[in-house]
Protein backbone atom coordinates (compact mmCIF):
# COMPACT_ATOMS: atom_id res chain seq x y z
CA UNK A 1 0.00 0.00 0.00
CA UNK A 2 1.14 3.63 -0.76
CA UNK A 3 1.00 6.82 1.37
CA UNK A 4 -1.92 8.76 2.39
CA UNK A 5 -1.07 12.29 1.45
CA UNK A 6 1.84 11.66 -0.38
CA UNK A 7 3.40 14.70 -0.55
CA UNK A 8 1.75 18.76 -0.03
CA UNK A 9 3.58 20.09 -3.30
CA UNK A 10 0.43 20.87 -4.50
CA UNK A 11 0.83 24.11 -1.93
CA UNK A 12 4.15 24.37 -3.42
CA UNK A 13 3.67 25.76 -6.78
CA UNK A 14 1.76 28.92 -4.95
CA UNK A 15 4.14 30.09 -2.73
CA UNK A 16 4.81 33.27 -4.79
CA UNK A 17 1.02 34.21 -4.71
CA UNK A 18 -1.95 34.51 -2.02
CA UNK A 19 -2.09 30.66 -0.88
CA UNK A 20 -3.52 28.09 1.97
CA UNK A 21 -1.35 27.88 4.27
CA UNK A 22 0.75 24.65 4.27
CA UNK A 23 -1.65 23.66 7.38
CA UNK A 24 -4.64 25.05 5.32
CA UNK A 25 -3.88 23.04 2.35
CA UNK A 26 -3.28 19.86 4.66
CA UNK A 27 -6.77 19.98 6.65
CA UNK A 28 -8.03 20.28 2.67
CA UNK A 29 -5.93 17.11 1.65
CA UNK A 30 -7.44 15.16 5.13
CA UNK A 31 -11.11 16.01 4.48
CA UNK A 32 -10.45 14.91 0.88
CA UNK A 33 -8.80 11.58 1.82
CA UNK A 34 -11.65 11.25 4.25
CA UNK A 35 -14.25 12.17 1.19
CA UNK A 36 -12.34 9.15 -0.88
CA UNK A 37 -12.34 6.58 2.17
CA UNK A 38 -15.85 7.45 3.22
CA UNK A 39 -16.63 7.02 -0.30
CA UNK A 40 -15.15 3.69 -0.23
CA UNK A 41 -16.77 2.54 2.33
CA UNK A 42 -20.07 3.79 1.23
CA UNK A 43 -19.90 2.66 -2.60
CA UNK A 44 -21.71 -0.52 -3.33
CA UNK A 45 -19.52 -3.69 -4.66
CA UNK A 46 -22.51 -6.64 -4.63
CA UNK A 47 -26.25 -6.66 -4.84
CA UNK A 48 -28.52 -9.67 -4.94
CA UNK A 49 -32.38 -10.26 -4.71
CA UNK A 50 -35.10 -13.00 -4.98
CA UNK A 51 -37.51 -13.84 -7.32
CA UNK A 52 -40.67 -16.70 -6.15
CA UNK A 53 -41.65 -19.45 -8.20
CA UNK A 54 -45.18 -19.38 -9.21
CA UNK A 55 -45.60 -23.07 -10.15
CA UNK A 56 -48.69 -22.20 -11.93
CA UNK A 57 -47.08 -19.50 -14.18
CA UNK A 58 -46.05 -20.42 -17.27
CA UNK A 59 -42.69 -19.83 -19.24
CA UNK A 60 -42.90 -17.43 -22.21
CA UNK A 61 -44.64 -13.82 -20.55
CA UNK A 62 -45.65 -11.96 -23.61
CA UNK A 63 -45.33 -8.63 -21.60
CA UNK A 64 -41.97 -6.31 -22.67
CA UNK A 65 -41.68 -5.66 -18.82
CA UNK A 66 -39.36 -7.59 -16.49
CA UNK A 67 -41.48 -10.26 -14.62
CA UNK A 68 -41.54 -10.07 -11.11
CA UNK A 69 -42.23 -14.13 -10.77
CA UNK A 70 -40.84 -17.09 -11.90
CA UNK A 71 -42.38 -20.19 -13.52
CA UNK A 72 -40.63 -23.62 -12.71
CA UNK A 73 -37.37 -23.88 -14.54
CA UNK A 74 -36.23 -25.97 -16.84
CA UNK A 75 -32.99 -27.61 -17.49
CA UNK A 76 -32.62 -29.42 -20.87
CA UNK A 77 -28.91 -31.33 -20.55
CA UNK A 78 -26.94 -34.35 -21.95
CA UNK A 79 -23.96 -35.98 -21.04
CA UNK A 80 -21.25 -37.08 -23.51
CA UNK A 81 -21.35 -40.93 -22.44
CA UNK A 82 -24.85 -41.69 -23.27
CA UNK A 83 -25.72 -38.77 -25.70
CA UNK A 84 -29.67 -39.05 -24.10
CA UNK A 85 -30.59 -35.53 -23.32
CA UNK A 86 -33.16 -35.44 -20.55
CA UNK A 87 -34.69 -32.19 -19.09
CA UNK A 88 -35.46 -31.35 -15.28
CA UNK A 89 -37.84 -29.28 -13.73
CA UNK A 90 -37.12 -27.40 -10.74
CA UNK A 91 -38.00 -26.94 -8.12
CA UNK A 92 -39.19 -30.37 -8.18
CA UNK A 93 -43.13 -31.09 -9.15
CA UNK A 94 -44.26 -32.10 -5.66
CA UNK A 95 -47.45 -33.53 -7.18
CA UNK A 96 -45.46 -36.07 -9.80
CA UNK A 97 -44.04 -38.96 -8.59
CA UNK A 98 -41.11 -37.93 -6.43
CA UNK A 99 -38.78 -40.74 -6.86
CA UNK A 100 -38.79 -39.63 -10.74
CA UNK A 101 -38.36 -37.05 -10.03
CA UNK A 102 -35.71 -36.76 -7.33
CA UNK A 103 -33.91 -39.36 -9.79
CA UNK A 104 -33.92 -36.89 -12.50
CA UNK A 105 -31.78 -34.67 -10.23
CA UNK A 106 -29.70 -36.95 -9.28
CA UNK A 107 -28.92 -37.84 -12.74
CA UNK A 108 -27.99 -34.70 -13.30
CA UNK A 109 -25.53 -34.12 -10.65
CA UNK A 110 -24.31 -37.45 -11.66
CA UNK A 111 -23.93 -36.38 -14.71
CA UNK A 112 -21.78 -33.02 -14.30
CA UNK A 113 -17.66 -33.35 -14.12
CA UNK A 114 -16.27 -32.31 -11.08
CA UNK A 115 -15.34 -28.66 -11.50
CA UNK A 116 -11.85 -27.43 -11.66
CA UNK A 117 -10.24 -23.65 -10.61
CA UNK A 118 -7.40 -22.23 -11.43
CA UNK A 119 -4.43 -22.24 -9.35
CA UNK A 120 -1.06 -20.15 -10.84
CA UNK A 121 -1.04 -21.52 -14.71
CA UNK A 122 -2.75 -24.83 -14.37
CA UNK A 123 -6.49 -25.87 -13.93
CA UNK A 124 -6.78 -28.08 -11.20
CA UNK A 125 -9.50 -30.54 -9.40
CA UNK A 126 -8.95 -30.31 -5.34
CA UNK A 127 -11.83 -30.88 -3.30
CA UNK A 128 -10.18 -29.24 -0.33
CA UNK A 129 -10.53 -25.91 -2.13
CA UNK A 130 -13.35 -26.57 -4.42
CA UNK A 131 -15.72 -29.43 -3.81
CA UNK A 132 -18.60 -28.97 -6.91
CA UNK A 133 -19.61 -30.52 -10.12
CA UNK A 134 -20.19 -28.45 -13.25
CA UNK A 135 -21.90 -28.36 -16.45
CA UNK A 136 -20.29 -26.33 -19.76
CA UNK A 137 -23.23 -24.40 -21.35
CA UNK A 138 -22.72 -26.36 -24.37
CA UNK A 139 -24.01 -29.39 -22.19
CA UNK A 140 -27.28 -27.62 -21.28
CA UNK A 141 -29.90 -24.88 -22.04
CA UNK A 142 -32.30 -23.39 -19.66
CA UNK A 143 -35.33 -21.48 -19.65
CA UNK A 144 -34.09 -19.19 -17.21
CA UNK A 145 -33.06 -16.04 -18.74
CA UNK A 146 -31.78 -12.95 -16.46
CA UNK A 147 -33.07 -10.47 -18.44
CA UNK A 148 -36.30 -11.76 -18.03
CA UNK A 149 -36.90 -10.89 -15.01
CA UNK A 150 -35.13 -7.37 -15.14
CA UNK A 151 -31.60 -8.67 -12.99
CA UNK A 152 -29.42 -6.87 -15.52
CA UNK A 153 -31.23 -3.79 -15.09
CA UNK A 154 -31.14 -3.80 -11.41
CA UNK A 155 -27.38 -5.01 -11.27
CA UNK A 156 -26.50 -2.01 -13.83
CA UNK A 157 -28.09 0.51 -11.66
CA UNK A 158 -26.01 -0.88 -8.42
CA UNK A 159 -22.69 -1.46 -10.28
CA UNK A 160 -22.85 0.44 -13.42
CA UNK A 161 -24.84 3.58 -12.58
CA UNK A 162 -24.38 6.33 -15.25
CA UNK A 163 -23.05 9.50 -13.60
CA UNK A 164 -24.29 11.88 -16.69
CA UNK A 165 -25.91 15.13 -16.81
CA UNK A 166 -27.94 15.86 -20.07
CA UNK A 167 -25.86 18.78 -20.36
CA UNK A 168 -22.29 16.92 -19.21
CA UNK A 169 -21.75 13.23 -20.79
CA UNK A 170 -18.89 12.13 -18.48
CA UNK A 171 -18.59 8.95 -19.89
CA UNK A 172 -20.54 7.21 -22.88
CA UNK A 173 -23.63 5.54 -21.18
CA UNK A 174 -22.51 1.75 -20.75
CA UNK A 175 -24.96 -1.57 -20.64
CA UNK A 176 -24.17 -4.65 -19.18
CA UNK A 177 -24.20 -7.95 -21.25
CA UNK A 178 -24.48 -11.44 -19.66
CA UNK A 179 -22.83 -14.52 -20.79
CA UNK A 180 -23.67 -17.75 -19.48
CA UNK A 181 -20.46 -19.61 -17.76
CA UNK A 182 -21.29 -22.29 -16.02
CA UNK A 183 -24.09 -24.25 -14.39
CA UNK A 184 -22.37 -25.83 -11.00
CA UNK A 185 -23.58 -28.16 -8.12
CA UNK A 186 -22.67 -28.16 -4.90
CA UNK A 187 -23.87 -30.95 -2.67
CA UNK A 188 -24.27 -31.19 1.02
CA UNK A 189 -22.31 -32.71 3.44
CA UNK A 190 -19.14 -30.70 1.98
CA UNK A 191 -19.74 -29.51 -1.40
CA UNK A 192 -18.05 -25.68 -0.65
CA UNK A 193 -15.87 -23.18 -2.77
CA UNK A 194 -13.11 -21.67 -0.53
CA UNK A 195 -12.05 -17.64 -1.07
CA UNK A 196 -11.11 -16.58 -4.20
CA UNK A 197 -11.31 -13.90 -7.05
CA UNK A 198 -13.13 -14.77 -10.52
CA UNK A 199 -10.82 -14.70 -13.29
CA UNK A 200 -12.05 -12.07 -15.71
CA UNK A 201 -13.03 -14.05 -19.41
CA UNK A 202 -11.97 -11.30 -21.45
CA UNK A 203 -10.97 -7.42 -20.29
CA UNK A 204 -14.03 -6.21 -20.56
CA UNK A 205 -15.32 -8.25 -17.75
CA UNK A 206 -16.25 -6.31 -14.74
CA UNK A 207 -18.05 -8.85 -12.76
CA UNK A 208 -20.39 -11.89 -12.13
CA UNK A 209 -23.65 -13.03 -11.66
CA UNK A 210 -24.44 -16.00 -9.81
CA UNK A 211 -28.44 -17.30 -10.03
CA UNK A 212 -28.94 -20.19 -7.66
CA UNK A 213 -32.00 -22.24 -8.87
CA UNK A 214 -34.49 -23.49 -6.30
CA UNK A 215 -33.87 -26.65 -4.71
CA UNK A 216 -33.45 -26.89 -0.93
CA UNK A 217 -30.24 -27.07 0.69
CA UNK A 218 -28.63 -26.13 3.87
CA UNK A 219 -25.38 -23.91 4.24
CA UNK A 220 -23.79 -22.76 1.36
CA UNK A 221 -23.66 -19.15 2.38
CA UNK A 222 -22.31 -17.03 -0.56
CA UNK A 223 -19.67 -14.29 1.04
CA UNK A 224 -18.37 -11.64 -0.90
CA UNK A 225 -15.59 -8.89 0.04
CA UNK A 226 -13.98 -6.48 -0.87
CA UNK A 227 -11.58 -3.88 1.07
CA UNK A 228 -12.37 -5.31 4.17
CA UNK A 229 -16.23 -4.83 4.25
CA UNK A 230 -18.35 -8.03 3.42
CA UNK A 231 -21.55 -8.81 2.58
CA UNK A 232 -23.67 -12.66 3.65
CA UNK A 233 -26.01 -14.16 1.24
CA UNK A 234 -27.97 -16.90 2.86
CA UNK A 235 -29.78 -18.60 0.38
CA UNK A 236 -31.03 -21.44 2.14
CA UNK A 237 -34.23 -20.12 3.63
CA UNK A 238 -35.77 -19.97 0.43
CA UNK A 239 -33.90 -22.72 -1.23
CA UNK A 240 -36.77 -24.82 -2.13
CA UNK A 241 -39.61 -21.73 -3.44
CA UNK A 242 -36.88 -19.05 -4.92
CA UNK A 243 -34.63 -17.97 -7.34
CA UNK A 244 -31.58 -16.33 -5.87
CA UNK A 245 -28.97 -13.91 -7.38
CA UNK A 246 -26.32 -11.90 -6.53
CA UNK A 247 -23.81 -9.64 -8.52
CA UNK A 248 -20.44 -8.67 -7.58
CA UNK A 249 -17.08 -6.80 -9.34
CA UNK A 250 -14.48 -9.31 -10.58
CA UNK A 251 -12.19 -8.02 -8.05
CA UNK A 252 -14.18 -9.29 -4.97
CA UNK A 253 -13.44 -11.85 -3.19
CA UNK A 254 -15.85 -14.48 -2.22
CA UNK A 255 -16.24 -18.02 -0.93
CA UNK A 256 -19.29 -20.69 -0.80
CA UNK A 257 -19.41 -22.28 2.34
CA UNK A 258 -19.88 -25.35 3.40
CA UNK A 259 -23.33 -27.28 1.88
CA UNK A 260 -24.54 -29.49 4.39
CA UNK A 261 -27.52 -30.90 3.41
CA UNK A 262 -29.54 -30.64 -0.16
CA UNK A 263 -28.10 -29.74 -3.43
CA UNK A 264 -26.97 -26.24 -4.25
CA UNK A 265 -27.42 -25.65 -7.99
CA UNK A 266 -26.19 -22.23 -9.58
CA UNK A 267 -25.63 -20.93 -13.29
CA UNK A 268 -23.14 -18.20 -13.49
CA UNK A 269 -22.74 -15.74 -16.08
CA UNK A 270 -19.98 -13.35 -16.44
CA UNK A 271 -20.88 -9.70 -17.16
CA UNK A 272 -19.53 -7.54 -19.29
CA UNK A 273 -19.80 -3.93 -19.83
CA UNK A 274 -20.59 -2.40 -22.99
CA UNK A 275 -22.05 0.75 -24.57
CA UNK A 276 -25.92 0.34 -25.72
CA UNK A 277 -26.18 0.04 -30.00
CA UNK A 278 -28.36 2.62 -30.53
CA UNK A 279 -28.12 5.87 -29.10
CA UNK A 280 -31.21 6.48 -28.21
CA UNK A 281 -31.26 3.91 -25.41
CA UNK A 282 -31.83 5.94 -22.16
CA UNK A 283 -30.10 4.42 -18.83
CA UNK A 284 -32.39 3.69 -16.23
CA UNK A 285 -30.96 4.96 -13.72
CA UNK A 286 -28.47 8.61 -13.93
CA UNK A 287 -26.94 9.93 -10.85
CA UNK A 288 -26.49 13.88 -11.19
CA UNK A 289 -22.73 13.76 -9.70
CA UNK A 290 -23.78 17.35 -8.83
CA UNK A 291 -25.73 15.81 -5.94
CA UNK A 292 -23.14 14.28 -4.21
CA UNK A 293 -21.01 16.34 -0.99
CA UNK A 294 -17.66 15.74 -2.86
CA UNK A 295 -19.20 17.81 -5.82
CA UNK A 296 -19.99 21.12 -3.29
CA UNK A 297 -16.47 20.10 -1.19
CA UNK A 298 -14.31 20.94 -4.64
CA UNK A 299 -16.35 23.24 -6.01
CA UNK A 300 -15.63 25.55 -2.76
CA UNK A 301 -12.41 24.77 -3.24
CA UNK A 302 -11.43 25.79 -6.78
CA UNK A 303 -13.38 28.95 -6.28
CA UNK A 304 -11.30 29.63 -3.73
CA UNK A 305 -8.35 31.89 -5.35
CA UNK A 306 -5.72 31.00 -2.60
CA UNK A 307 -6.00 27.19 -3.54
CA UNK A 308 -3.60 25.88 -6.12
CA UNK A 309 -3.34 29.39 -7.07
CA UNK A 310 -0.92 28.56 -9.81
CA UNK A 311 -2.81 25.16 -10.51
CA UNK A 312 -1.55 21.50 -9.69
CA UNK A 313 -2.74 18.30 -9.78
CA UNK A 314 -4.47 15.86 -7.17
CA UNK A 315 -3.10 11.40 -7.80
CA UNK A 316 -6.09 9.80 -6.50
CA UNK A 317 -5.20 5.36 -6.43
CA UNK A 318 -7.86 3.29 -8.15
CA UNK A 319 -9.97 1.40 -4.98
CA UNK A 320 -10.34 -1.58 -7.37
CA UNK A 321 -8.21 -3.88 -9.69
CA UNK A 322 -8.41 -3.08 -13.29
CA UNK A 323 -6.24 -4.87 -16.80
CA UNK A 324 -4.37 -1.33 -16.92
CA UNK A 325 -1.57 -3.01 -18.40
CA UNK A 326 -3.40 -4.70 -21.28
CA UNK A 327 -3.49 -3.84 -24.71
CA UNK A 328 -7.02 -3.21 -24.16
CA UNK A 329 -6.70 -0.49 -21.35
CA UNK A 330 -6.97 2.40 -23.83
CA UNK A 331 -9.88 1.22 -24.67
CA UNK A 332 -11.09 0.15 -21.84
CA UNK A 333 -10.69 2.75 -19.02
CA UNK A 334 -12.39 4.54 -17.74
CA UNK A 335 -15.30 3.27 -19.43
CA UNK A 336 -15.05 0.40 -16.95
CA UNK A 337 -14.28 2.31 -14.12
CA UNK A 338 -15.97 1.17 -11.04
CA UNK A 339 -17.56 1.89 -7.80
CA UNK A 340 -16.00 4.49 -5.82
CA UNK A 341 -13.48 5.48 -8.57
CA UNK A 342 -16.28 5.91 -11.02
CA UNK A 343 -17.47 8.57 -8.36
CA UNK A 344 -14.82 9.94 -8.09
CA UNK A 345 -14.07 10.26 -11.52
CA UNK A 346 -17.66 11.22 -12.29
CA UNK A 347 -17.47 14.44 -9.61
CA UNK A 348 -14.22 15.81 -11.37
CA UNK A 349 -15.06 15.63 -14.69
CA UNK A 350 -18.87 17.20 -13.89
CA UNK A 351 -16.96 20.17 -12.01
CA UNK A 352 -14.75 20.43 -15.92
CA UNK A 353 -11.97 19.48 -14.56
CA UNK A 354 -9.42 16.88 -16.55
CA UNK A 355 -8.84 13.54 -15.12
CA UNK A 356 -7.19 10.68 -16.52
CA UNK A 357 -6.50 6.78 -15.81
CA UNK A 358 -2.93 6.58 -15.91
CA UNK A 359 -0.31 3.67 -14.56
CA UNK A 360 2.00 4.70 -11.68
CA UNK A 361 4.93 3.21 -10.49
CA UNK A 362 6.84 3.54 -7.05
CA UNK A 363 10.56 3.82 -7.67
CA UNK A 364 11.15 3.85 -3.46
CA UNK A 365 10.27 -0.39 -4.89
CA UNK A 366 13.12 -0.73 -7.54
CA UNK A 367 15.51 1.82 -6.75
CA UNK A 368 19.21 0.31 -7.49
CA UNK A 369 18.67 -2.28 -4.75
CA UNK A 370 19.88 -5.33 -5.80
CA UNK A 371 17.76 -7.43 -2.80
CA UNK A 372 14.45 -5.63 -4.20
CA UNK A 373 16.00 -7.26 -7.99
CA UNK A 374 16.64 -10.29 -6.47
CA UNK A 375 13.50 -10.79 -5.49
CA UNK A 376 11.78 -9.68 -8.40
CA UNK A 377 13.96 -12.47 -10.59
CA UNK A 378 12.57 -15.14 -8.16
CA UNK A 379 9.09 -14.17 -8.68
CA UNK A 380 9.71 -14.15 -12.55
CA UNK A 381 11.87 -16.74 -12.91
CA UNK A 382 9.61 -19.20 -14.20
CA UNK A 383 7.72 -16.57 -16.63
CA UNK A 384 8.44 -15.76 -20.23
CA UNK A 385 6.73 -12.76 -22.87
CA UNK A 386 3.93 -11.69 -22.60
CA UNK A 387 1.65 -14.77 -20.96
CA UNK A 388 3.42 -14.70 -17.58
CA UNK A 389 1.41 -15.39 -14.82
CA UNK A 390 3.16 -13.39 -11.76
CA UNK A 391 3.28 -16.22 -8.81
CA UNK A 392 0.68 -14.92 -6.61
CA UNK A 393 2.01 -13.77 -2.50
CA UNK A 394 -1.37 -14.47 -1.23
CA UNK A 395 -2.62 -18.00 -1.32
CA UNK A 396 -5.93 -17.43 -0.09
CA UNK A 397 -6.51 -14.71 -2.79
CA UNK A 398 -4.60 -15.92 -5.83
CA UNK A 399 -6.69 -18.90 -6.12
CA UNK A 400 -8.62 -18.30 -9.27
CA UNK A 401 -11.75 -19.64 -10.43
CA UNK A 402 -12.65 -20.15 -14.01
CA UNK A 403 -9.04 -21.39 -14.72
CA UNK A 404 -6.63 -18.12 -13.33
CA UNK A 405 -4.89 -19.81 -16.19
CA UNK A 406 -6.54 -18.03 -18.54
CA UNK A 407 -4.30 -16.87 -21.67
CA UNK A 408 -6.29 -14.07 -22.27
CA UNK A 409 -5.36 -12.48 -19.07
CA UNK A 410 -2.01 -11.15 -20.80
CA UNK A 411 -0.85 -9.53 -17.75
CA UNK A 412 -0.92 -10.74 -14.02
CA UNK A 413 -1.78 -8.72 -10.47
CA UNK A 414 0.57 -8.93 -7.59
CA UNK A 415 -1.64 -7.62 -4.48
CA UNK A 416 -0.06 -5.96 -1.66
CA UNK A 417 -1.04 -6.34 1.96
CA UNK A 418 -1.63 -2.83 3.39
CA UNK A 419 1.16 -3.07 5.96
CA UNK A 420 3.17 -4.84 3.93
CA UNK A 421 3.96 -1.70 1.36
CA UNK A 422 3.84 1.53 3.90
CA UNK A 423 5.56 4.09 2.09
CA UNK A 424 6.76 7.37 3.35
CA UNK A 425 5.68 10.96 2.02
CA UNK A 426 9.10 11.76 -0.12
CA UNK A 427 8.64 8.78 -1.88
CA UNK A 428 9.34 9.01 -5.76
CA UNK A 429 6.17 7.86 -8.22
CA UNK A 430 6.79 8.02 -11.66
CA UNK A 431 3.64 8.86 -13.61
CA UNK A 432 2.83 7.27 -16.94
CA UNK A 433 1.91 9.30 -19.52
CA UNK A 434 -1.20 7.36 -20.92
CA UNK A 435 -1.99 3.97 -21.11
CA UNK A 436 -0.55 1.31 -22.51
CA UNK A 437 -0.17 -2.37 -22.84
CA UNK A 438 2.88 -4.35 -20.70
CA UNK A 439 6.11 -3.91 -22.35
CA UNK A 440 8.49 -6.94 -22.18
CA UNK A 441 11.64 -5.51 -23.40
CA UNK A 442 15.32 -7.69 -23.79
CA UNK A 443 16.86 -4.16 -23.38
CA UNK A 444 19.50 -5.45 -20.70
CA UNK A 445 20.01 -2.50 -17.76
CA UNK A 446 23.78 -2.06 -16.92
CA UNK A 447 25.57 -3.74 -14.24
CA UNK A 448 24.57 -2.07 -10.82
CA UNK A 449 21.61 -0.41 -12.37
CA UNK A 450 18.19 -1.17 -11.02
CA UNK A 451 14.89 -1.39 -12.94
CA UNK A 452 14.97 2.94 -12.82
CA UNK A 453 17.16 3.09 -16.17
CA UNK A 454 14.52 0.36 -18.08
CA UNK A 455 12.02 2.48 -17.23
CA UNK A 456 14.06 5.54 -18.44
CA UNK A 457 14.53 3.63 -22.11
CA UNK A 458 11.03 1.98 -22.36
CA UNK A 459 8.24 3.40 -20.27
CA UNK A 460 7.08 6.51 -21.28
CA UNK A 461 6.44 8.46 -18.21
CA UNK A 462 7.70 11.15 -15.76
CA UNK A 463 8.03 12.59 -12.23
CA UNK A 464 4.95 15.11 -11.69
CA UNK A 465 6.31 16.70 -8.39
CA UNK A 466 3.59 18.93 -8.56
CA UNK A 467 1.17 16.33 -7.92
CA UNK A 468 -0.17 15.80 -4.73
CA UNK A 469 -1.48 12.09 -3.67
CA UNK A 470 -4.12 11.06 -1.85
CA UNK A 471 -5.50 7.83 -0.26
CA UNK A 472 -3.33 4.22 -0.34
CA UNK A 473 -3.60 1.59 -3.37
CA UNK A 474 -3.80 -2.13 -3.29
CA UNK A 475 -3.42 -3.43 -7.03
CA UNK A 476 -0.65 -3.85 -9.04
CA UNK A 477 -0.06 -5.07 -12.26
CA UNK A 478 3.17 -5.87 -14.86
CA UNK A 479 4.56 -3.40 -16.25
CA UNK A 480 7.21 -3.76 -17.86
CA UNK A 481 10.10 -6.92 -17.83
CA UNK A 482 13.64 -6.26 -18.46
CA UNK A 483 17.01 -8.32 -18.55
CA UNK A 484 18.91 -7.43 -15.31
CA UNK A 485 23.06 -7.64 -16.05
CA UNK A 486 24.56 -9.41 -13.71
CA UNK A 487 26.82 -12.86 -13.64
CA UNK A 488 24.10 -14.45 -14.53
CA UNK A 489 21.30 -12.26 -16.57
CA UNK A 490 18.11 -12.64 -15.37
CA UNK A 491 14.95 -11.26 -16.06
CA UNK A 492 13.06 -7.91 -13.84
CA UNK A 493 9.67 -7.20 -13.74
CA UNK A 494 8.47 -3.42 -12.45
CA UNK A 495 4.93 -2.75 -10.95
CA UNK A 496 2.19 -0.41 -11.73
CA UNK A 497 -0.99 0.71 -10.06
CA UNK A 498 -4.08 2.26 -11.89
CA UNK A 499 -4.41 6.11 -10.28
CA UNK A 500 -6.40 8.86 -11.76
CA UNK A 501 -5.05 12.04 -11.76
CA UNK A 502 -7.11 15.32 -11.98
CA UNK A 503 -5.51 18.47 -13.16
CA UNK A 504 -6.68 21.72 -11.27
CA UNK A 505 -6.07 24.90 -13.70
CA UNK A 506 -4.71 28.04 -12.13
CA UNK A 507 -6.82 30.26 -10.62
CA UNK A 508 -7.51 32.55 -13.32
CA UNK A 509 -8.55 29.70 -15.82
CA UNK A 510 -10.46 28.18 -14.19
CA UNK A 511 -13.43 31.10 -14.16
CA UNK A 512 -15.52 29.11 -16.74
CA UNK A 513 -15.64 25.71 -14.20
CA UNK A 514 -16.78 28.49 -11.32
CA UNK A 515 -19.47 30.22 -13.44
CA UNK A 516 -20.45 26.58 -14.90
O1 LIG B 1 -22.26 -20.31 -6.41
C1 LIG B 1 -21.86 -19.26 -5.94
O2 LIG B 1 -22.46 -18.66 -5.04
C2 LIG B 1 -20.58 -18.63 -6.43
C3 LIG B 1 -19.88 -19.46 -7.44
C4 LIG B 1 -18.51 -19.00 -7.71
O3 LIG B 1 -17.89 -18.32 -6.96
C5 LIG B 1 -17.91 -19.38 -8.98
O4 LIG B 1 -18.46 -20.19 -9.73
O5 LIG B 1 -16.83 -18.83 -9.27
FE1 LIG C 1 -16.30 -17.38 -8.04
Amino acid sequence: MASSIGSVSGEGTQSTSPSLTSLAFKEVCRQLEAFVVGKKASASFVCGGLIPIDTKAVAGSTSSQPISVSPPVRICWYTDGDNISRVLTLPLDSNADSKSASDNLHRLVVGCDPASFGRGQEDVIDPRYRKARKLEPRHFFTSFHPSDFGILQNVEQILLPNFNTLSQNSLPFRKLSAELYKLNVYSGPSGLFRQHVDTPRSQSQIGSLVVCLPSPFKGGNLIVQHEGKQVTFDWSHQSASAIQWAAFYSDCEHEIETVTEGERITLTYNLYVTEPVGGSILPSLIVDPKSLSLHSFLKELVVEPGFMKEGGAFGFYCSHAYPHTSDEAPMLLPRALKGADLVLYSVFKSLGIQINVVPVIMEDDYKGDEDEEDECEEDDSEQSGKEQVAPEKEQGASEKDQGASEKDQGVSEKEQGASEKEQSASEKVRVGDKLHAYVATDMMTEEGKSSLQALDWAWPGKHRPEVTWIGSSTHQKMALSHIAYGNEPSQSTVYSYAAMIAEIPPFLERQDLIDA
